[in-house]
């Protein structure tokens, strides 16, 4: 029996000494609430340290923990730790309805993000082959999509902003101005994409694209990078007006300016994970831990093929995608 409240695990101590296994560590990746507690469990594994399952636990059995070897072993979770937890227990109460969806041939992840009270919703980075996904769960969750907006023009795939306005009736189309796509709206530096009573700030952040967007939610706990922050990485700056000096700036007077605890989600990832943290990546991007020079020299050298549909996805997406009949 697998426990219910993933934080459990994280607060009970004890028994025999063994690592965790990879089931144990998928149960904690796929639970929702369970994320800060998963980072928790990679940080500690980081640090080699051992985890304890307990057989028997309060009749509950067998209940697997990971657990403290000892104190001196055990760091304190970091201060990002805890404020991310502290973020995740207070959006369940404030309200906000949050879904990373995922689609694997181009590995974008599309996020739903909606007000749970005036159930006003938008959806960011829609993926066209995930369309129909993407507007069952909206209708599934009695939400209306009053936004699909784009973080930039994809290059490779088509974004699924022009479909879901047919399929959708009422949603509108957002792209910032500068990527000189055509949308029902288009946004600069500053402006605000509005649902409910929360709404996404627009940072520019240009370098990847010259159009480039990070939307950041209006307490500052959230922020949606495109492809100008990845996990561990960024978005490569050899087309589309890409520029390594021009990225290297937005990312570190955009993004890392937000608060340490504040939970960057990006537009892909290839090597399987979901999110990251302002402070992590601020110590940890192999990329932007670098000085500019550094970093201008390490993206002239990624040497990686143009994405096998950017003939076909730029043209698409300089109009928002395929607009139906
Ligand atoms: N293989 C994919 C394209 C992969 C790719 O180039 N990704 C871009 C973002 S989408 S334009 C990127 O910036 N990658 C950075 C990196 O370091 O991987 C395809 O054929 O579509």
């Amino acid at each position: 029996m697998w426990p219910t409240d993933p934080t459990a695990l994280e607060l009970n101590i004890n028994q025999k000494e063994r690592p965790l296994s990879w089931k144990q560590q998928t149960f904690l990746a796929d639970s929702a609430m369970g994320a800060p507690v998963y980072r928790r469990v990679k940080s500690l594994l980081a640090c080699n340290l051992a985890f304890r399952t307990a057989g028997n636990h309060n009749g509950i059995k067998p209940w697997l923990k990971p657990a403290f070897i000892s104190k001196q072993r055990l760091p304190l979770p970091s201060q990002s730790t805890v404020l991310a937890r502290s973020y995740c227990q207070h959006t369940a109460q404030k309200g906000l309805v949050f879904r990373q969806m995922f689609e694997p041939i181009s590995s974008t992840y599309t996020y739903l993000l909606a007000d749970c009270e005036t159930r006003e919703a938008v959806l960011i980075d829609p993926v066209l082959e995930e369309v129909e996904r993407d507007a069952k769960l909206v209708k599934e969750l009695g939400l209306r999509l009053l936004y699909a907006a784009n973080t930039h023009c994809h290059a490779d795939h088509i974004t699924g902003t022009g479909l879901l306005k047919k399929v959708v009736p009422g949603c509108r189309s957002i792209i910032s101005k500068d990527s000189g796509a055509k949308a029902d709206i288009t946004i600069q530096e500053g402006d605000r994409i509005e649902f409910g009573r929360f709404h996404l700030e627009a940072r520019a952040t240009p370098g990847h694209t010259d159009g480039c967007m990070t939307f950041v939610l209006n307490d500052h706990s959230l922020a949606f990078t495109g492809d100008a922050l990845l996990i561990r990485g960024c978005g490569r700056t050899d087309f589309q007006q890409g520029s390594a000096t021009r990225l290297y700036k937005s990312v570190h007077e955009k993004i890392f300016t937000l608060p340490e605890w504040c939970i960057v989600y990006p537009a892909h990832d290839y090597k399987g994970m979901t999110m990251s943290t302002v402070d992590e990546e601020r110590r940890l991007n192999p990329r932007l831990t670098k000085s500019m020079e550094e970093f201008v020299i390490i993206m002239s050298n990624l040497n990686l093929p143009k994405p096998t549909h950017i003939d076909t996805a730029v043209p698409a997406n300089l109009v928002c995608g395929i607009q139906g009949d």
